[in-house]
């Protein structure tokens, strides 16, 4: 069932179209990852659907109601829609506690069970409840965010970079921590992030934002492996690109015969991630395609570059384990697992 639905909507502020024409359903229960360069019209989309901004043309509804149409603009207080930004916004001279329970009724006698309640979803320790907000951590902060916006019983969640200003491993355990308790509560989120691989692992659907424009949105894995042009392939990840000649499921490219969908036929262009190919030492005049020309050690994931043999091709980059690293000069063939992704001609 779809929870939100955005219909051609269009903003433009001056000379600067930030949405055009923008479609997307949002399935309940369900993440949505938005992703796009700085300017791409994310926060735009993010502003337009909690009520901060109207859009010159389309219509956002939510749970059956417009919600945005023209002259018909409901107020941000009455969408039902919690928000979380990077900085948390938490009120700094309320404790953790007040800031939780911001909104409920002063004199309710369940005030402060559903605080408690609140504060354990978001697995905070009661001792927090005391303390001021300059008394806790970036992550510890969030954690209160989240459940001050949870306590509101939103119907939708926006969550607005809320995790940029944590360090690498905090923000990786907020992202699961997050995710554990919009599922738990059943809230549909859509999350706008910076971060192509959190939004890889953290929506059911990534949306690619590109000069106020939707280029493509679906699953973390079709967008990731099947995405619709060059510029999304690159913004989503490391990726080889080869020219190519497709015929019946294959295409013979600089690295040999390699899978495609059925359907592809004649010049193509085709489309590797690094973690597909795999470096193999082979001595063999007939299979080996290239020479390794630089290794770069990088811990768990290395970089090995290799130049094909006889093809006017940059090295490709080649992410590989430090287990059995080849070394420079090194005469090699590249073995492909799954199959190779296709860029229109169809
Ligand atoms: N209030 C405004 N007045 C004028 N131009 C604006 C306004 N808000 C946004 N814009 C412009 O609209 C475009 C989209 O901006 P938006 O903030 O939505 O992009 P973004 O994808 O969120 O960018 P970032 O990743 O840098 O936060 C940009 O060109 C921006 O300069």
């Amino acid at each position: 069932m779809t929870l939100l639905t955005i219909d051609r909507i269009s903003k433009r502020y001056g000379h600067v179209q930030a949405l055009q024409n923008i479609s997307l359903d949002v399935a309940a229960g369900s993440r949505t990852a938005v992703v796009g360069p700085s300017g791409s019209g994310k926060t735009t989309l993010l502003r337009i659907i909690a009520g901060f901004e109207q859009p010159d043309g389309g219509q956002v509804t939510l749970d059956g109601e417009l919600l945005a149409d023209g002259p018909v603009a409901v107020p941000a207080h009455k969408r039902g829609i919690g928000i979380v930004s990077q900085d948390g916004a938490l009120f700094p001279h309320l404790s953790v506690a007040d800031n939780i329970g911001f909104g409920f009724e002063r004199g309710a006698p369940d005030r402060e069970r559903r605080i408690i309640d609140l504060l354990d979803m978001v697995e905070l320790d009661r001792n927090m409840l005391i303390r001021r907000p300059h008394q806790l951590s970036g992550g510890q902060q969030q954690r209160v965010a989240l459940a001050r916006a949870l306590g509101r019983k939103p119907r939708l969640m926006l969550l607005d970079e809320p995790f940029s200003a944590l360090d690498t491993g905090l923000r990786e355990n907020m992202r699961k921590a997050v995710a554990r308790v919009l599922q738990s509560a059943g809230i549909t989120a859509i999350l706008v992030t910076h971060d192509q691989a959190e939004a890889l692992s953290f929506a059911d659907q990534v949306a690619v934002l590109r000069e106020g424009r939707l280029i493509q949105a679906g699953s973390p894995q079709s967008v990731y492996l099947q995405p619709l042009d060059r510029e999304t392939a690159l913004f989503l990840g490391d990726a080889v690109m080869l020219p190519a000649v497709a015929r019946n499921g294959f295409a013979d490219c600089a690295l040999g015969r390699v899978a495609v969908d059925v359907g592809h036929q004649g010049k193509v262009e085709i489309m590797l991630r690094p973690e597909q190919i795999r470096v193999v030492p082979d001595q063999s005049e007939q299979t080996y395609r290239g020479r390794v020309v630089e290794v770069e050690f990088g811990g768990a994931t290395c970089t090995v570059a290799v130049s094909l043999e006889g093809v006017a091709l940059p090295p490709i980059m080649i992410k590989t384990s430090s287990v059995a690293l080849p070394s420079q000069g090194d005469r090699v063939r590249l073995d492909i697992a799954g199959k190779a992704h296709v860029f229109g001609n169809r």
